[in-house]
């Protein structure tokens, strides 16, 4: 393809540098790009994300993706909504960053290490019910902003700690600046957090091939596509606070022919829900590589039912 690709993206540091890696990985491939600055609401808004709503960061690169505009869209996979875009097709999931949530605190600081009343930064509903539910006594303080602007609360003393996705701070090179990655048994992330969502126009044949070839990593594609699921099902049904996280393991399996012990690869998924109450309801599975998406559903259903939302009427999320 000897066209010039034109790769779009938002102007926060973070999204400048995931493109670019992107970006990087086309050029070696032999690409030809270029990238091009797309200002969203989300970027121009300090409001919580909850007021503004989500896909405030990906509808306008995706509107400009659609128009051509630009002829690739770069997204934090966890910012896109869950309904799919039938104007663009999802060309690649590049190989997953870690997906864990991390904290930073003063004084080089442990989640457990924190006193009573430490005052703790996240605009997360998520992240707030997960750190509520360990009952440290700490205060969860609402917080927005670029990744930078949370970490300088910490360093001018204006909270205790914040919680971030490590993926975040890792792209942006600080991961100096991490006191405690925090582990799914206490923190489950965002679903699809520390992925990349590539997208092209749905019929730009060449573009989502060079896009599929290039970059996209199926067993990243498989776990974000069961955590994406189980939060599609779960917005239909409640408007909790969910995370969710999928990894690929290996397991046994007997080969029916001919009775051959065989390592298949097989996807094991984790969910939390918040109750309105504030508790916590998890739940987990495991299920083939290839049926991610009825995996998540089925978790979905089994953390519906444990809620006793199970027949709950589509309510979307707030
Ligand atoms: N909602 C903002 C956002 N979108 C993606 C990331 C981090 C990188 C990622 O998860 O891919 C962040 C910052 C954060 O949650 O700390």
């Amino acid at each position: 393809m000897n066209r010039t690709l034109r790769i779009g993206t938002r102007g926060s540091a973070l999204a400048l540098a995931q493109t670019g890696h992107v970006a990087d990985a086309l050029r070696e491939a032999g690409a030809t790009v270029e990238i091009v600055t797309i200002s969203t609401p989300g970027d121009r808004s300090s409001a919580p994300i909850a007021e503004i709503g989500i896909g405030v960061f990906t509808s306008a690169l995706r509107d400009a993706l659609a128009n051509g505009e630009i002829d690739v869209a770069v997204h934090s996979y966890k910012d896109l909504p869950t309904a799919r875009d039938p104007r663009l097709s999802l060309a690649a999931v590049p190989p997953r960053e870690d997906p864990r949530d991390a904290l930073v605190a003063r004084d080089g600081l442990t989640l457990g290490e924190l006193p009573t009343g430490a005052k703790v930064g996240t605009g997360s509903p998520r992240r707030a019910a997960q750190l509520d539910a360990l009952g440290l006594g700490i205060e969860v303080v609402p917080l927005r902003g670029n990744v930078d602007s949370r970490i300088r609360k910490v360093a001018d003393g204006e909270l205790d700690a914040v919680v971030l996705a490590r993926a975040g701070i890792a792209r942006l090179g600080r991961t100096a600046e991490i006191t405690e990655t925090l582990e799914p048994i206490q923190m489950l992330p965002a679903p699809a957090q520390g992925a990349l969502a590539v997208e092209c126009r749905v019929d730009d044949v060449d573009t989502e091939h060079l896009l599929q070839s290039t970059l996209d990593d199926s067993a990243s594609r498989a776990a974000v596509a069961a955590e994406r699921a189980l939060l599609a099902a779960l917005e239909a049904g409640c408007s909790a606070p969910v995370g969710a996280l999928a990894d690929v393991v290996e397991d046994l399996a007997e080969d029916a022919a001919d009775g051959s012990t065989q390592v298949v690869l097989r996807l094991s998924l984790r969910g939390v829900m918040a109750t309105e109450d504030g508790d916590l309801l998890r739940a987990s599975a495991t299920g083939d590589l290839t049926a991610a998406e009825e995996l998540g559903r089925a978790l979905a259903a089994e953390l519906l039912d444990l809620s006793g939302h199970a027949t709950a009427s589509p309510a979307g999320r707030s």
